[in-house]
């Protein structure tokens, strides 16, 4: 009998599921899209937000897993019943809040009726903090006192604090809200909520995504004391399940018995443990060190392996690497650690310059993206035209820790030697000059320097962790990745080609494979290769070769745009400079 394995992915904007069988010739994708799927929960890109907090239902995506499963099984393509594993991930650092009677409620299931009315009064927070929540810089300041620093907590734990952190989400329901903090019996991550759900019990968290928390001592693997005591009390530990995360490339048990009457699923399917988003994509790749993964998603972030002595720092995330199978350490290092930068205005703020100056459309966004002729439009100050360099942060972004949007015109013979405060001042405009000859002049302004500005800040932060420039290959995932016009100009920006896995890759479809790997073994099996993080993850690369994933070459730098870019460098880093200081949030 055919063998096929599901992933789904529980993103910002939508709740998605890949099925693959055993050689990725038919991959088939489904989806529940929250605004427009389940209108009822009043989200727009996925979110709820008053102004100050960022949040969204949990009974939305609780919702939304039903009607993904009701979707998949009345497709004649997909036989629920021969799916015999699931592996599923989520929007990272995102928190869920189980009261006491969550654990019973979800071992009793009846499967005659929706999820979402039997789990109603299983929250103890009915709106839950999202990773696009910026409130919690007072905590994120204060952890960071009370640990001795900004650079001895990204030691600790892999980052300074940021606030969409779970540990300053925790803070704040701790300071703000003492009774939903008592009433609360666990704590899920995005991930681990979806694999609960699948699971009708309560998962762990796995260790890719706690390094998300500002939560985890990295080297112990354990969640910090210390930081436990600063942002709660001790009951904390055990709502977070225990001392500490599980592998994420481990198997998790098998599929709840709702699935099973209610969807026919079969009763031995394994569940894989769920993990992160991005740590999804990064291992569903076989990837080199010298490549960097950039997901165009909501977010935008860049991921690549991390150096065996990496020393965590100001900027960006150290994660546990999520192709390791055990949580030991090993005495080399090697492999243990990613890099993760993220961006929160990504394609939500590309969306928002598309439908103010381009109608709506993706097909005029991207004519005004692509060069008029046949040469790139690239900025450069030697080719005597004034230079448009726009930051867009409509919501505060993570890197840099600014908001507002800036535009600035430098005048054609600016150098960045003459590039003063008070120059950076007088060259900032709030909207780009219009054109007599060319009544597209503002919008292709607009659209030009949103994309070449997040793909310099992109490189800026790359650039910063040390990383040798170029990389090799920027390895694209994402939404936004299916257009050629925007991955031009984020080729021309590092200097490299981009490629594109075949079949594409996904965060799903990542989690498919995750699961496809852990289903060949079973519970014993699962665990093999414990104690050594480089042979598993060379076990775990040499499957996904096998698994027939290919990579193919999708877009190559112009040398001419390349050397451009690389000319408006030096100016970039010094109005960069000038946004951070002046826009701090
Ligand atoms: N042709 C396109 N050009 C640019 N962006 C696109 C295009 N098609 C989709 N997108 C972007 O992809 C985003 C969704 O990406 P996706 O990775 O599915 O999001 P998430 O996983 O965060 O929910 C949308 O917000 C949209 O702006
Ligand atoms: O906060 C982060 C990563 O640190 C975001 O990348 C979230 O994980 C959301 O992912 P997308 O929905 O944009 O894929």
């Amino acid at each position: 009998m055919a063998k096929y394995y599901l992933g789904l992915d529980l993103s910002t904007q939508q709740l998605k599921a890949t099925v693959i069988g055993n050689h990725l010739q038919n991959v088939i994708e489904e989806q529940v899209h929250f605004d427009q799927d389940l209108p009822q929960y009043g989200t727009q890109g996925g979110i709820y937000t008053d102004g100050s907090r960022v949040t969204a239902n949990p009974l939305m995506w609780v919702e939304a897993l039903d009607l993904l499963f009701t979707r998949l099984a009345r497709r004649s393509d997909v036989e629920c019943g021969s799916i015999v594993a699931v592996g599923g991930c989520g929007q990272q650092h995102t928190s869920i809040y189980w009261n006491q009677s969550a654990e019973r409620t979800l071992a009793s299931l009846d499967p005659d009726q929706e999820l979402v009315h039997q789990l109603t009064n299983c929250f103890a927070v009915s709106q839950s903090p999202t990773w696009q929540d910026a409130s919690t810089t007072g905590q994120c300041r204060r952890l960071e006192k009370a640990v001795g620093g900004a650079e001895k907590l990204a030691r600790l734990t892999g980052s300074v604090a940021y606030e969409r952190f779970t540990a300053n989400q925790i803070a704040k329901l701790y300071e703000d809200h003492r009774h939903l903090y008592d009433a609360t019996a666990r704590i899920s991550l995005a991930s681990s909520f979806l694999t609960s759900l699948l699971l009708g019990r309560i998962a762990p968290i796995d260790a890719s995504d706690a390094a998300g928390m500002n939560l985890l001592d990295l080297h112990t693997q354990e969640w910090e004391p210390q930081i436990v005591s600063i942002i709660a009390d001790e009951t904390l530990v055990a709502k977070l399940g225990g001392p500490g995360p599980v592998p994420t490339l481990s198997p998790a048990g098998v599929l709840g018995s709702y699935w099973v009457k209610r969807y026919g699923l079969v009763a031995s399917c394994r569940v894989a443990t769920g993990t992160g988003d991005n740590p999804a994509s990064f291992a569903g790749l076989p990837l080199t060190p010298t490549d960097v993964l950039i997901s165009l998603g909501t977010s935008d972030t860049a991921m690549f392996a991390c150096p065996t002595n990496v020393i965590p720092d100001a900027h960006g995330h150290v994660l546990c690497h999520p192709g390791a199978l055990s949580n030991e350490i090993n005495h080399t290092g090697a492999g243990r650690f990613m890099s993760l930068l993220c961006f929160k205005n990504g394609s939500l703020t590309r969306e928002w310059v598309r439908d103010r100056y381009t109608d709506g459309s993706w097909e005029r966004f991207s004519n005004l993206l692509r060069p008029a002729q046949s040469n790139h439009q690239a900025p450069s100050i030697e080719d005597g035209a004034p230079t448009q360099v726009g930051f867009y942060f409509r919501s505060p972004e993570i890197l840099p820790h600014a908001a507002g949007v800036h535009r600035f015109v430098l005048a054609a013979n600016s150098d960045d030697k003459h590039l003063t405060i008070e120059a950076i001042g007088r060259a900032q405009v709030d909207e780009f000059p219009t054109d007599a000859h060319d009544e597209s002049a503002v919008s292709r302004a607009n659209v030009r320097a949103i994309v070449v500005g997040q793909a310099l800040n992109m490189r800026y932060y790359v650039a910063q962790k040390g990383l040798p420039l170029p990389p090799q290959r920027l390895v694209a995932v994402g939404g936004a990745a299916t257009n050629r016009a925007i991955l031009q100009v984020f080729a021309d920006v590092f200097g490299c080609p981009i490629y594109h896995a075949s079949p594409i890759m996904t965060a799903s479809l990542a989690s498919a494979l995750r699961a496809a790997y852990l289903g060949q073994f079973g519970d014993a099996e699962g665990q093999r290769g414990h104690g050594n993080g480089a042979d598993t993850l060379n076990d775990y690369t040499q499957f996904l070769v096998a698994s027939g994933l290919a990579m193919k070459k999708v877009v190559t730098p112009d040398s001419a745009a390349a050397a451009a870019y690389k000319t408006l460098w030096p100016t970039f880093s010094r109005l960069h400079e000038f946004v951070v200081r002046e826009y701090d949030y």
